[in-house]
């Protein structure tokens, strides 16, 4: 079977889009989850954190359904949400619109560009939970902010919290950083374990100045990418909690990819993110598969957009530039 793919990318965590709503590939869970092991895998002509299926929605304008690199499938995705945000408003010819996910309906609109010629989008992250049962994290007690897990670390302290795919949050010193902890901790917690039996996303926050943090992140499913939106979107709202930010006011988001730009919303108790930065294409391709055995495929007709790569190129210049001179500061 032939099918049409788009490279796409959030800050580096890149993905394929695949568009069931314009295409009638009659894919199965099965079908999808084997793609993304083919498809994302790097030593291949492919490679790609996740793939995003955009489908029809009985209510909203599309669906996406997120699926990592190793096949499992994930309620929600940041930085590929702006990337189905940018295609589904291109080829509807409309300037916002709601997506339906695993968990919610999110609303997402087009943005003046975050960095020149950068097309951008505004994704909402929503719902938010602290509590444990969502992630699921088992621990005896309800939530956990600023927390300490003596099992994973004597040191730091974390904060758990869905949004609603799970997170957990640790604000760390320049040194942890570049330290091996993250990897160790986050092997841990996406292996077999009695902590976290679905797995989570780690990120390790570094306060830059007001309004500016880093975040690194280890996905669950994936391992460390250059960017996870949703981490993103927590991390900014676990410095809002922490003080070290404010909510209701925009927090440069700096990761090894580039930047994003997070604004924590707070109303009647509930809080919500909006995510907004770059939603950028590499190329488009058709794959010629045997969907029997998806691990045998041909790219063909591959189409750089040549542009959008240098542009974005000059994004990351000037991020990872502000980013070594903050972290040395
Ligand atoms: N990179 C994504 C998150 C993708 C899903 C994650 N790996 C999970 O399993 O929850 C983002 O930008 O949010």
């Amino acid at each position: 079977m032939k099918l049409e793919l788009v490279k796409c990318h959030g800050s580096g965590n890149d993905f394929f889009i695949i568009d069931e709503m314009s295409n009638q590939y009659e894919l199965t869970d099965e079908k999808r989850a084997e793609l993304a092991r083919a498809f994302c895998d790097r030593s291949t002509d492919l490679g790609a954190d996740g793939i995003l299926y955009v489908l029809h929605s009985d209510q909203v304008d599309a669906r996406m359904r997120v699926f990592n690199a190793d096949g499992s499938e994930a309620s929600m995705c940041g930085n590929g949400l702006r990337c189905v945000a940018r295609y589904v408003c291109e080829k509807l010819s409309i300037e916002e619109a709601t997506i339906e996910t695993m968990k919610a309906n999110l609303h997402v609109q087009n943005q003046p560009d975050i960095f020149e010629d950068i097309p951008t989008y505004l994704v909402e992250i929503s719902p938010v939970s602290f509590e444990l049962t969502d992630l699921p994290l088992h621990l005896e007690q309800e939530s956990l902010v600023n927390g300490k897990i003596p099992t994973l670390s004597e040191e730091l302290e974390f904060t758990a919290l869905s949004v609603p795919n799970p997170h957990l949050v640790a604000i760390v010193e320049k040194e942890q950083i570049g330290s091996n902890l993250q990897k160790e901790i986050s092997e841990y917690v996406n292996g077999t374990n009695e902590l976290f039996p679905d797995g989570v996303n780690v990120s390790f926050v570094k306060p830059l100045k007001k309004g500016h943090i880093y975040v690194r992140t280890f996905e669950r499913g994936v391992g460390f990418t250059n960017a996870c939106g949703t981490a993103m979107s927590a991390s900014s709202l676990v410095t809002c909690l922490n003080g070290i930010n404010d909510k209701e006011t925009p927090i440069e988001v700096y990761n090894n990819g580039g930047k994003v730009r997070c604004v924590v919303h707070e109303q009647e108790g509930k809080q919500s993110i909006d995510l907004i930065g770059n939603a950028s294409y590499l190329y488009s391709c058709t794959v010629d598969v045997d969907v029997e055995n998806p691990h045998t495929f041909t790219v063909q007709d591959s189409n750089e957009f040549v542009d959008e790569i240098m542009q974005y190129a000059k994004l990351q210049k000037h991020a990872s530039e502000f980013l070594n001179e903050s972290m040395n500061a």
